[in-house]
């Protein structure tokens, strides 16, 4: 009886806490998570003893580890309204005026509204004369301009910097509409500040876990404010400019179609959007300004940084990227984004630089906004989840020897088409919380790498050793996007032989072998998870530098480094000099690695650089559909991510993408810009339409979600009224209105008052009267 008694309770007893790390009162779990590792590797290692999801104190708060992608996508898709809260902490909020961001500002009807309008702010953008692609070219364009009169100058130059500010002046442009030369006051101002920022919110802060500890004197937090208030001087300067000489009908930069769709959005007056876009400050459009240069520029160009470090790592990664470029685009004219369906490689190679060091290795804490569950485990309402995506990346069960750099397990058997091998890959985030800027990411990282890796090959000259690829974690437990990145690497412009790439020539060197003999290798490891594709296999460098000669371009970059380097290091080696100098000895990191990084040339080739450097770049929209290969011939180039349904044409897979497709067994269709979830497909892809607005006049710039919606809005502008009273001399622009116009001369009164019985003419006269207090209610 005892035992079926004791059965029946634990039947009763519905979902289990996960496991638990040991804690102790006031100071939580901290004990359990000093490791000489950063945090991610280091949950991925408590996973041995504690599971897959466990959880630990962060002084009085409770957090859920997720490390594998079932959990993942249930707490980001499945239950993504439910896990859509964020945390507040001392620093973000200093960061974000309490909140008034979209990354950190928690989840509620003015974020959603908040979300919604940035989005669609972007979307139009890019459609807007100023294309982000443009945009992107032109810096890429100075940024190849730089390096190759660096070379031709013989001038020593930091080329973490550069990516810097080739990826800041996109984002300015793109802001602003304004962009800067190297050494401007205002942009130098601004690499400062922003590096200020990065710097110091991305280091661990007791001040977070322990909010008391603000009463002490913090040199941290005393340096953020000062960054953030440099920066909100700026912000706010460049919007009163905004203001001063906005107009309807000019779009020049997001910061006008921000304010343009915060007032659309007032003006439009149905019930649900006034109420919504109550609450929506100027605050909140600043600090969405901030958001982009706070998520936009150091997440993007520490992905560069790191493609940069492993293609130097890998010359046969480099070299099949360059052959690619060579047979593709040619040496005429330079790479745009509707080259990305036939450079696949380069594809794949971002694509893996993104799964094996992921920029936001934490992602950034989501919060329980009630009672839940994940898998089995109970959450309460309030708990912060992190979503390891290192340990997602790195999982042996769904990756085959995660560690090893192969851009090849994200193409097909051929070689011809994408694929993603494994859904343990996420490294924008999904779901509610998605990466607003993944496309322009996407952009930035392929228009970039294909200019430099058209022009330039990059390795290490003899007698220097490789950059090291451990990375330098900057984000503690309970904060923002975490970033292990690596160190400033030197570089070198260095004589090639040839003006053309020579190919042909390079299979008899000594690292075509090399790539062989490692595929050989790599045929060897026993029950493979994924498709592999040998061909295209890589073998990471050795140690000795000798070995990375390679001469395929005119133009060669060579990555040595130097006594002077700071290796890769999981320890921000500048941490100690900022939390001991006081604000005004601020030097930040790019100042210090200035001497790191120089290109020397030998050999400049202006008759091929001038003709690189006059690209024909088209205008295109801000999220443009990746084209498909014109030469693909494979059955399943097109894989959704997340259910890994297949697509033939590349035009079904944005559109299936954009459905937010239903990844768990169960069937649903929710939709990926907010939380509301349909039954049917249909009825999802009307709603969307509310948050792309795709039917936008050409005259204002408003945005409709419908064709109907927009062709009365048209009316307008024209005067035109083509509907007219039969019983009295109005007309009215819309149907709709002429509609509920006739009721006022019917005798019957449609509309009744369930209380009252008093009858209206219309169903908003109605509504009013309930709403004023029917007083037989
Ligand atoms: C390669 C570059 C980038 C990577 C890998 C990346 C990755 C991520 C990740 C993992 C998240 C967190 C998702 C979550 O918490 O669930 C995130 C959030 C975010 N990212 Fe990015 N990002 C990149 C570039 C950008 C750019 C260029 C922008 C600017 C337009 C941007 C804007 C944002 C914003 C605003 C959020 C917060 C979204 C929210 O909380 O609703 N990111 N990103």
């Amino acid at each position: 009886l005892l035992v079926v008694q004791l059965k029946l309770k634990m039947s009763r007893r519905g979902p289990q806490e996960p496991p638990h790390l040991p804690a102790l009162p006031v100071i939580g779990s901290l004990l359990s998570l000093r490791s000489p590792h950063p945090p991610h590797v280091h949950f991925k290692e408590l996973q041995q003893k504690y599971g897959q999801t466990y959880s630990l104190m962060m002084g009085s708060h409770s957090v859920i580890i997720v490390n594998q992608h079932t959990h993942a996508k249930e707490v980001l898709l499945k239950k993504g309204k439910t896990f859509a809260g964020r945390p507040r902490t001392v620093t973000t909020d200093i960061l974000t005026r309490d909140g008034k961001d979209i990354a950190f500002g928690d989840y509620s009807a003015t974020w959603r509204f908040h979300r919604k309008i940035v989005h669609g702010a972007l979307c139009m953008f890019g459609e807007g004369s100023a294309s982000i692609e443009k945009i992107i070219c032109a810096e890429a364009q100075s940024l190849c301009a730089v390096l190759s009169e660096a070379a031709a100058a013989g001038l020593a130059l930091d080329l973490s910097p550069e990516l810097t500010r080739a990826v800041t002046n996109v984002v300015c442009s793109l802001c602003f509409n304004s962009t800067y030369c190297r050494g401007d006051p205002e942009f130098e101002g601004m690499l400062h500040y922003s590096q200020g920022i990065v710097d110091t919110v991305a280091k661990d802060s007791l001040v977070d876990i322990f909010p008391w500890l603000q009463i002490f004197p913090n040199a941290n937090l005393h340096l953020l404010k000062q960054c953030v208030s440099v920066r909100d001087k700026l912000l706010q300067k460049k919007y009163d400019e905004h203001k001063a000489d906005y107009s309807d009908h000019v779009q020049r930069d997001l910061l006008d179609a921000l304010v343009r769709a915060k007032r659309s959005a007032e003006n439009n007056n149905t019930a649900e959007i006034s109420a919504e876009s109550v609450g929506l400050s100027e605050d909140h459009l600043l600090m969405t300004v901030g958001d982009i240069f706070g998520a936009g520029v150091e997440t993007t160009t520490t992905v560069l940084k790191w493609a940069i470090t492993y293609l130097i790592h890998y010359p046969q990664v480099q070299r099949c990227i360059q052959e690619e470029l060579d047979s593709k685009v040619g040496g005429d004219r330079s790479p745009q984004l509707s080259d990305r369906g036939s450079l696949p490689y380069l594809e794949a190679t971002i694509r893996e630089v993104l799964r094996i060091r992921p920029v936001a290795p934490l992602l950034i804490p989501h919060v329980a906004l009630s009672d839940t569950s994940i898998g089995d485990f109970a959450v309460r309402k309030g708990t912060r989840v992190i979503i390891n995506l290192w340990s997602l990346h790195h999982d042996e069960r769904e990756w085959r020897n995660p560690e090893l750099f192969d851009p090849g397990r994200f193409l097909n058997s051929e070689g011809t088409g994408l694929t993603i091998p494994s859904p343990s890959y996420l490294p924008f985030g999904a779901g509610l919380r998605v990466c607003l800027g993944e496309a322009l990411a996407k952009m930035e990282l392929f228009l970039f790498l294909s200019w430099i890796l058209q022009r330039f090959t990059l390795s290490v000259p003899p007698g220097h050793s490789l950059p090291s690829l451990e990375g330098k974690f900057a984000s503690s437990v309970n904060r923002q996007l975490g970033d292990s990145m690596p160190r400033s690497f030197l570089v070198k412009k260095h004589q090639s032989g040839s003006k053309k790439s020579n190919h042909g020539g390079l299979k008899s060197e000594s690292q075509e072998t090399s790539c062989n003999t490692h595929e050989d290798s790599l045929l060897h490891i026993n029950n493979p998870p994924h498709h592999y594709r040998p061909a295209y296999s890589p073998q990471p460098q050795t140690m000795s530098s000798s070995s990375c000669m390679l001469s395929v371009r005119t133009d060669q970059l060579y990555l040595p480094s130097s006594p002077k380097t700071y290796p890769l290091s999981l320890i921000d080696p500048y941490s100690e000099a900022y939390s001991k100098c006081p604000e005004d000895d601020y030097k930040p990191e790019r100042s210090c690695t200035k001497v790191d990084m120089e290109i020397q040339c030998v050999t400049p080739n202006p008759t091929r650089r001038e003709s690189l450097l006059a690209p024909c770049i088209p205008v295109l929209a801000l999220f443009p559909a990746v084209p498909p290969s014109s030469t693909s011939s494979s059955q399943d180039h097109f894989e959704c991510l997340d259910c890994h349904k297949k697509y033939l044409s590349f035009s079904g897979l944005p559109k299936h993408k954009q459905l937010h497709c239903e990844w768990s067994s169960k069937k649903y269709f929710s939709c990926k810009y907010c939380e509301k979830e349909y039954s049917s497909l249909g009825a999802l892809k009307m709603h969307i339409r509310t948050h792309t607005l795709p039917c936008v006049c050409k005259l204002c710039g408003k945005a409709f979600s419908r064709p109907w919606l927009l062709q009365g809005h048209i009316r307008t502008h024209t005067g035109e009224k083509p509907f007219s009273c039969l019983h009295c001399s109005r007309a009215f622009a819309d149907r709709s209105n002429l509609r509920a116009h006739l009721q006022t001369h019917s005798e019957v009164k449609k509309y009744q008052c369930a209380s009252c019985f008093k009858t209206f003419s219309r169903i908003s006269l109605l509504a009013k009267h309930q709403e004023a207090g029917c007083p037989l209610s």
